[in-house]
C-alpha cells in the first residue's frame, strides 16, 4: 500500500503543486483498497472535508494511472503517523492543547480601547464599523477591511475590537496578529513539519484579525496560505479583519484573487486628521499625561497651536505631547508657548517644511511611472495626460502657489490650462473611484 500511495503521491505533487502537496497530500495515508474503494485516512476533519471537495478527482486519478483499480475514495479521520518517536510524542503534546492557544495571538496593547479611541468626521465610519464587528452577531460584512495612512489609528482600532470581544465573550477564540507574524509562524510551521497544525489552528479561530496585511505582498507561499486560511474562515462565517496602509486594490504584488476576496466585505478609509479631531486627541491624552505629570499644567493656547502646526500624523501630535510633559516636568517649568518652541523645534521645523510643486510633480510621475519630463512635457496621450492634470489638481490643493504660477512650473502652461485641469479631476474623482483612490493616495503620501 505504502509504495502504491508513494507513487500516487509523487504524480500528485506534479500536478497540485509543491505547497499544496504539502499542505494536503503529504499528511494522507492510503491504508487499503476494496471492492474499487481506496481508504484514506486524514489527521483531521478540517483536512478530510478539503481534501474531499478540492482534490478527490484527482486523487483517484493519481491512484488509476499508478495501477489501482480504484473508482471511489473513501475519506477517514485517523491519528497522523509519525516516523520518529520524538516528532510522534511531540504531537501527542501539541494536540493536547486547546486549538486556540492564547500565545499565538500577538499581546495587545491596553491603551488602546474603544474608550482611547476619539472619534471625529475623518475616523468616524471606521469606528462604527469596529464597534459593529466587536458587538459581535451575525456577519454582515466579511471581511471588514480598515486602511489608511501611518499612525492614523488602524492598529489601536484593530486592538479595540480584540479587547471589547473578549471582554464579552471570554470564551471566544479571538486571533490577532500582524501579517508579519502570520508569515513567521507558516514559514516556522514549513520548517517544523507542522503545517497542519497551523492550518488547524488558524481554521478554528471564531475572530481572525490580521494587521498591516500589505506585509504578504510579494510572498507567494504566505500569499497562498492566507488566501486558503481566508476563505475557509469565511466558509464557516467567521468574522474576519483586516487592516492595511492602502486599500486592497492598491496593494502591488498582491495576487488578484486575494484583492478580489478583501474587497468582499466592508473596506473602510482612515482618512488624515482634520484640526477639530486632532484638537480632540490631544486633549483626550493631555488628561492620561496629566495623570502621569502630577501637578503639570499647560497653558491655553498651547493644545491649538500643536492641533494647527502638527498635522502629519497622531503618533508624531502624541510623541510631540509626551516630550512637552517630560521635558516641563524636568526643568520644573509650565507648558506655555515658549517652552513649547523650545522643545518641540524639530517637530515644527519638520511640520513647517514647504511642499513644492516639484515634490508633487515627481510623486505623481513615479506613481503613474511615467517621465518627469513627460510629465511637464507637451504629449497628450491619455496615459501622460491624466497624471499631469492629477499633478495640476494635487499642486492647487496643497500649495499655496497661484494658478499663473502652478502654470508656470507645468512647462510655461497658460492659467485656464491649469483650472480645466483641476475641474477635470474634481469631476472625474465623483464618479471615478479609482482615480479617486489615486488622487488619496498621492495626497497623503505627499502629506507624510
Ligand atoms: N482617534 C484616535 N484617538 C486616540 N488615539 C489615536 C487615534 N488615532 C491614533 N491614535 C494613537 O496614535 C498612535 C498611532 O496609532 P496606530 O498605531 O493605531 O496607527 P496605525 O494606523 O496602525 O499606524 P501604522 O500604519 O504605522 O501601523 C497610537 O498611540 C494610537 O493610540
Amino acid at each position: 500500500m505504502n509504495a502504491l500511495w508513494d507513487q500516487a503521491s509523487t504524480k500528485l505533487r506534479d500536478r497540485v503543486g509543491s505547497n499544496n502537496h504539502t499542505a494536503w497530500i503529504a499528511p494522507l495515508h492510503l491504508t487499503g483498497i476494496e471492492s474499487g474503494e481506496a481508504k484514506i485516512a486524514t489527521p483531521t476533519r478540517f483536512i478530510s472535508d478539503w481534501v474531499q471537495r478540492h482534490y478527490a478527482d484527482a486523487i483517484r486519478d493519481a491512484l488509476v494511472e499508478v495501477g489501482a483499480a480504484v473508482s471511489r475514495l473513501n475519506f477517514s479521520v485517523a491519528a497522523p503517523r509519525r516516523a520518529a518517536p520524538a516528532a510522534a510524542s511531540r504531537k501527542r503534546v501539541e494536540t493536547a492543547r486547546p486549538v486556540a492557544e492564547p500565545e499565538m495571538s500577538a499581546p495587545l496593547d491596553a491603551r488602546f480601547t474603544f474608550d482611547n479611541f476619539v472619534v471625529g468626521k475623518p475616523n468616524e465610519l471606521a469606528h462604527a464599523a469596529a464597534r459593529r464587528v466587536a458587538e459581535g452577531g451575525p456577519v454582515t460584512f466579511n471581511p471588514l477591511f480598515l486602511y489608511g495612512g501611518v499612525g492614523l489609528g488602524k492598529t489601536h482600532l484593530m486592538h479595540a475590537i480584540a479587547s471589547d470581544i473578549r471582554a464579552r465573550r471570554p470564551e471566544a477564540r479571538v486571533l490577532y496578529l500582524s501579517a508579519e507574524q502570520f508569515m513567521y509562524r507558516f514559514v516556522q510551521a514549513l520548517r517544523e513539519r507542522t503545517v497542519m497544525d497551523f492550518k488547524e489552528m488558524f481554521r478554528t479561530v471564531e475572530v481572525l484579525m490580521v494587521d498591516d496585511v500589505q506585509f504578504i505582498a510579494g510572498k507567494e507561499s504566505t500569499q497562498e496560505e492566507f488566501f486558503h486560511t481566508f476563505n475557509a474562515l469565511v466558509d464557516q462565517g467567521k468574522q474576519i479583519v483586516i487592516s492595511a496602509d492602502r486599500a486592497p486594490g492598491e496593494i502591488k504584488d498582491l495576487e488578484d484573487r486575494i484583492k478580489s476576496r478583501l474587497q468582499c466585505g466592508l473596506v473602510v478609509d482612515l482618512h488624515p486628521t482634520d484640526y477639530e479631531l486632532r484638537l480632540g486627541i490631544l486633549q483626550s491624552k493631555t488628561d492620561a499625561f496629566r495623570a502621569q505629570y502630577a501637578g503639570l499644567c499647560i497653558e491655553p493656547g498651547v493644545l491649538e497651536f500643536l492641533a494647527h502646526r502638527i498635522t502629519s500624523n497622531v503618533r508624531v501630535l502624541e510623541g510631540a505631547l509626551q516630550r512637552l510633559f517630560a521635558f516641563a516636568s524636568l526643568v520644573g517649568r509650565k507648558i506655555d508657548m515658549d517652552l513649547t518652541q523650545d522643545c518641540l523645534a524639530d517637530i515644527l521645523r519638520a511640520s513647517d517644511r514647504k511642499l513644492s510643486i516639484e515634490d508633487i510633480q515627481r510623486k505623481v510621475a513615479e506613481h503613474y511611472n511615467i517621465k518627469l519630463a513627460d510629465l511637464v512635457g507637451q504629449k497628450r496621450v491619455r496615459t501622460i495626460a491624466r497624471p499631469r492634470q492629477v499633478a495640476m489638481y494635487l499642486a492647487k490643493q496643497m500649495t499655496t502657489r497661484s494658478l499663473p504660477e502652478i502654470g508656470r512650473r507645468f512647462g510655461g502652461r497658460d492659467h485656464t490650462t491649469i483650472m480645466h485641469g483641476v475641474r477635470k479631476i474634481e469631476e472625474l474623482c465623483a464618479d471615478d473611484h479609482g482615480l479617486a483612490e489615486d488622487v488619496q493616495l498621492l495626497r497623503r503620501a505627499l502629506e507624510a
